[in-house]
């Protein structure tokens, strides 16, 4: 037996195609949507993200300007920089990538992304009204990660998930909204006891972790959902999951793929946010 794969090719295609639309509109009305994407790292997950975001936004005809810092940026030029491009008018998205600096970091430097600009969802603000599910933009990847559930009706009401990392770009958020689709949810960690334990009692597993071949089937519950969110590079220049892919498909009921899962509908849910605040812009003149 062999998991079905829940693809996110399909949806990020249907979310990239809506946000073109919208966008041309704006260009039309003489308001082009555009995203800062403002890089200090020299990562190489953060790399592919970057790439994917500027091919896809410019397909969609969306601006996006990426703006290096170096991976020695100091946390005070970066902030000033946030700041800069949150007073820019002609500026609607801004994304700050992880990882950072040593001694940077993102819940504070995100404080000087504009609310209204926030199209990750990391300023304190966006993810202190997501928690209390008020409107706000929620990290793309968090969204990304409920989306493609949703996209093959994999019923989250009344389920255990258990997410196996805490970031606020994924863990923390994904969390939240998990619990918004009344999920009972177990965030796991670096210092969770006995990973397999927690995460083989649950009914779908989130893996946010950074680490390839971190979840095996010894962590999954046979006929169990995964959702494979790590994106590490390997030797040969390709990119695989947290998840052992091979192994856990011949226990789990249905794996999300890397690449081809949650990262394109990560991409295409960034472009779309980012539309939103320009329309928002536009209506509030
Ligand atoms: N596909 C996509 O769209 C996206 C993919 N990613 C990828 O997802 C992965 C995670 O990203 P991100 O959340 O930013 O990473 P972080 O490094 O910020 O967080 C990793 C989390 O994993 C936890 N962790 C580390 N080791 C273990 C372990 N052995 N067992 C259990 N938990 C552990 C850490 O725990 P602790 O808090 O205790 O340190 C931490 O909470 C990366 O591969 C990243 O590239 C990220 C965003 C989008
Ligand atoms: N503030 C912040 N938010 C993030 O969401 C964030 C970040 N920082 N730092 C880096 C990680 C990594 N990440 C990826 C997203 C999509 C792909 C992706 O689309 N990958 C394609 C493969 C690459 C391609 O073919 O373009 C796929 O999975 O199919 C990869 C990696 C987001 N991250």
């Amino acid at each position: 037996m062999s998991a079905r794969v829940l693809s996110g090719k399909e949806l990020a295609a249907s979310i990239r195609a809506g946000a073109a639309e919208r966008a041309a509109a704006l260009a039309a009305a003489g308001a082009p949507p555009k995203l800062a994407v403002v890089v200090a790292t020299a990562d190489e997950s953060s790399a592919w993200y970057v790439r994917s975001i500027a091919r896809a936004a410019e397909k969609a005809g969306i601006t996006c300007d990426i703006v290096d810092l170096g991976a020695q940026a100091a946390p005070g030029s970066i902030r000033d920089r946030l700041a800069a491009l949150s007073d820019d008018d002609t500026v609607h998205g801004i994304i700050l990538q992880t990882p950072l600096p040593q001694g940077a970091k993102l819940e504070d430097l995100a404080g000087a992304i504009a609310f209204e600009k926030d199209v990750d969802g990391a300023n304190p603000l966006s993810l202190g009204r997501l928690a209390a599910g008020l409107p706000a933009f929620a990290p793309a990847t968090a969204e990304a990660v409920v989306a493609i559930l949703d996209h093959h009706e994999i019923d989250l009401a009344g389920s255990r998930v258990a997410v196996v990392g805490r970031s606020t770009v994924v863990g923390k958020p994904a969390a939240h909204l998990l619990l918004d689709r009344n999920a009972t949810v177990t965030v796991c960690h670096s210092r969770t006891r006995d990973l397999a334990a927690v995460t083989s009692a649950a009914d779908v597993v989130v893996a946010a972790v950074g680490r390839a071949g971190l979840i095996t089937a010894e962590h999954v519950r046979a006929g169990a959902v995964v959702v494979d969110v790590g994106t590490n590079p390997t030797e040969d220049g390709g990119l695989v999951g947290d998840v052992d892919a091979v192994a856990v498909a011949g226990k789990a009921g249905a794996l999300t793929p890397v690449p081809g899962g949650v990262g394109p509908v990560t991409t295409a849910l960034l472009l779309r946010h980012t539309v939103n605040a320009a329309v928002q812009a536009a209506d509030r003149g």
